[in-house]
This record gives structure tokens, sequence and C-alpha cells, in this order.
């Protein structure tokens, strides 16, 4: 988190709100074997509501993510971790962190894909405050509250 302060040139405890203290949700994904890969998804393009997301896939890849009108593969790196930001970011940073677009393909490969994801998000009911009044990049940031709710 101090990291991503650094990168919006705000005081390093600004975004210490987001509650990363609090216990993340961690999810296993399974995707078997798909015979017609061409006719369905792993999992569709969608953006993760929460603040950031680490993702550890195993090394068949299909995970692709969004820039501009293409979809690019993220090549497979042994023993790195993704590292998605999402919804709640974007909104909290101005937009300077921008929540990315990603998908998974379905695979024909026999071996199944695998991935763990760790996703941060802040508590519900937790008011969230941030960076009001702070200067990200030139920007005078308007927002100052954001209040999360489970639908
Ligand atoms: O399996 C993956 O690599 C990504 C899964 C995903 O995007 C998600 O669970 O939100
Ligand atoms: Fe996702």
């Amino acid at each position: 988190m101090e990291l991503l302060c650094e990168g919006l040139r705000v005081e390093k405890g600004r975004l210490k709100e987001l509650s990363f203290s609090e216990a993340p949700m961690m999810v296993g994904n399974y995707y078997p074997y798909c015979p017609e890969p061409d006719l369905t998804m792993g999992v569709k393009s969608h953006t993760d509501p929460g603040a950031l997301t680490i993702l550890l896939p195993n090394h068949i890849g299909r995970l692709q993510v969004k820039h501009g009108l293409e979809w690019l593969d993220v090549e497979h790196v042994p023993g790195a971790l993704v590292v998605n930001i999402g919804d709640i970011l974007q909104i909290l940073s101005n937009d300077e962190y921008k929540s990315v677009q990603h998908r998974v393909l379905a695979s024909s490969s026999v071996e199944p894909r695998v991935s763990v994801g760790v996703f941060f998000h802040p508590s519900e009911r937790k008011l969230v405050w941030t960076l009001a009044g702070a200067d990200i990049a030139g920007q005078a940031c308007s927002l100052s509250t954001v209040h999360i709710y489970r639908l």
C-alpha cells in the first residue's frame, strides 16, 4: 500500500484505511480440460470489485488483460504473482490507477489450469476515507468518502 501511495505522490499512510489488516478472501479456481475452448470462456471479461487482487496462476496461461481494444496474454513467469488493481482502488485514486479488465480463456490443455487469488477488500459498512484534499499527480482529488455496502 505504501508503494501505491508513492505512485500517487501522497504520504505513505494515506491508503491505510483500506484495512488490509483484516482477513482478505482467498479463492481457488480450477479450470478443467475443455474440448471446445472457442465456444466458451474460463472466466468472462470483468474487473475485480475490491481494492487489490493478488493471483498465483499455474503454468497453463490463458489469462488476458484488455489494453485499449486488444486482449493481451499475461505471460506466465514461474513463481511470479499477478497483481490486479480493483474498482475501489481506481475510485479512491481519482482514476490514477485503472481497474484492469481481464478474462480467462478456456483451455484444451489436458492438464487443468489452477489459480489462487487473494482479494483485498475494505470491510462492509466501513467508511473508507482516503485521499480527500490530496493532490494526485497534479490534480486535486474530488472524492472524499466511499461507503462500502454488500448488496
Ligand atoms: O484464474 C485467474 O487467473 C483469474 C481469476 C479471476 O479473474 C477472478 O477470480 O477474479
Ligand atoms: Fe478477476
